[in-house]
């Protein structure tokens, strides 16, 4: 019996699909790729009412276990986010709200596990557990940090002066993290949210804000954010690297052309490679010997059946929340 089908604590990965675009072509690699590492917990895909049935049907076919989930809205602002569509990764944050995991690593859909990193979950309760973001990318050039040439990867090479008070505490990159769903903070998260100004990097910068004082941070070998081989390679162990983050602009496998700055490196394709290695691999298919709808929670009052089926069962479509536009 694997860990996942004993009584003890229930566990998961989750991952978050929104919008009708190609993401679910990450999600399904993620899939295979907890698969290929020999995972002994199921991906669970927090979906927004804007994923059409076929990407739905696709992730079932893949074992996930989809939980719709109802779009979070941060208050409003003039603020202009680093990347405009991350505002609907707000809508993460209802994962806290998946109360019958005692424990979850989160992972976005341009990641990829190639190695196993199930010890993640036994790691001591209590704490928040991300890997340290870089913040040397033009994505951050509006920011203080950017504007000076500080970064927490070599916080020697420029110091933060002392006329800008204390340098900032160390700051996580929101694409991977080890959290214990709770209905209470949930509820704090979203209260809290509704009176935080919106800002740069969206629900990440939020979440780094929430989470300061129990914040642990674990090795980039957790998330590789892959700006990290050019702007600090001094810190990167490629061959001991378990979890790979597409995060980089033109990374995103499913959409690589090798056109954007940075994207001819050879690191770079070894690792757009390993990832359609994986994609591509029938034998990391979902294999399912009983009707793949077991793997669709129904009974528990939260999670409500996938719009797909709600759709098929005569549900007002115009009961679906209209959902922020995604990437
Ligand atoms: O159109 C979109 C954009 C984002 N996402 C989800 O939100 C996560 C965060 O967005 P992204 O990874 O693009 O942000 P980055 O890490 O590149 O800043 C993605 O990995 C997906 O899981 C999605 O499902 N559809
Ligand atoms: O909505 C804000 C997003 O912020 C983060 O992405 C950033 C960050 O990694 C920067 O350091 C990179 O420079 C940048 O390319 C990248 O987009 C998270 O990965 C993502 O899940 C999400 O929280
Ligand atoms: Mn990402």
């Amino acid at each position: 019996m694997s860990p996942a089908e004993t009584n003890g604590p229930k566990r998961a990965y989750v991952t978050f699909l929104a919008g009708n675009g190609d993401y679910w072509k990450g999600v399904v690699g993620l899939a295979k790729g907890l698969r290929k590492a020999k995972s002994a917990y199921p991906l669970v895909v927090a979906v927004l009412p804007d994923v059409p049935e076929d990407h739905l049907q696709i992730l079932h076919s893949q074992g996930c276990i989809v939980h719709a989930i109802d779009p979070v809205y941060p208050p409003e602002s003039q603020t202009q986010f680093a990347m405009a569509y991350y505002v609907i990764n707000y809508s993460k944050l209802r994962i806290w709200e998946f109360v019958e995991y005692e424990k979850m690593i989160y992972l976005d859909g341009d990641i990829q596990v190639f190695e196993n990193i199930d010890h993640l979950f036994d790691m001591p309760e209590g704490n928040f557990y991300a890997v340290m973001d870089c913040f040397c990318e033009k994505t951050w050039s509006e920011s203080p940090q950017y504007k000076i040439g500080y970064c927490q990867q070599c916080p020697e090479k420029v110091q933060w002066p002392a006329e800008l008070g204390s340098p900032p505490p160390r700051y996580f990159n929101a694409g991977m993290f080890v959290f214990e769903p709770c209905v209470l903070t949930c509820h704090d998260l979203l209260e809290t949210l509704q009176v935080t100004p919106p800002s740069l990097f969206a629900e990440q910068d939020f979440l780094n804000m929430f989470f300061r004082d129990v914040y642990s941070p674990i090795p980039p070998i957790y998330n590789l954010v892959l700006a990290m081989l050019w702007r600090h390679p001094e810190n990167v162990d490629l061959d001991k690297v378990k979890v790979v983050h597409y995060c980089a602009a033109g990374s995103k496998p499913w959409r690589y052309t090798g056109n954007e700055q940075y994207m001819e490196r050879e690191d770079i394709k070894m690792l757009v490679k390993k990832w359609w290695d994986i994609y591509d691999d029938p034998s990391l298919d979902y294999k399912n010997d009983d009707d793949v709808d077991d793997r669709v929670e129904k009974d528990d009052e939260h999670v409500k059946l996938p719009p797909f089926i709600s759709r098929l069962s005569g549900t007002d479509v115009d009961e679906q929340i209209s959902a922020p536009s995604a990437a």
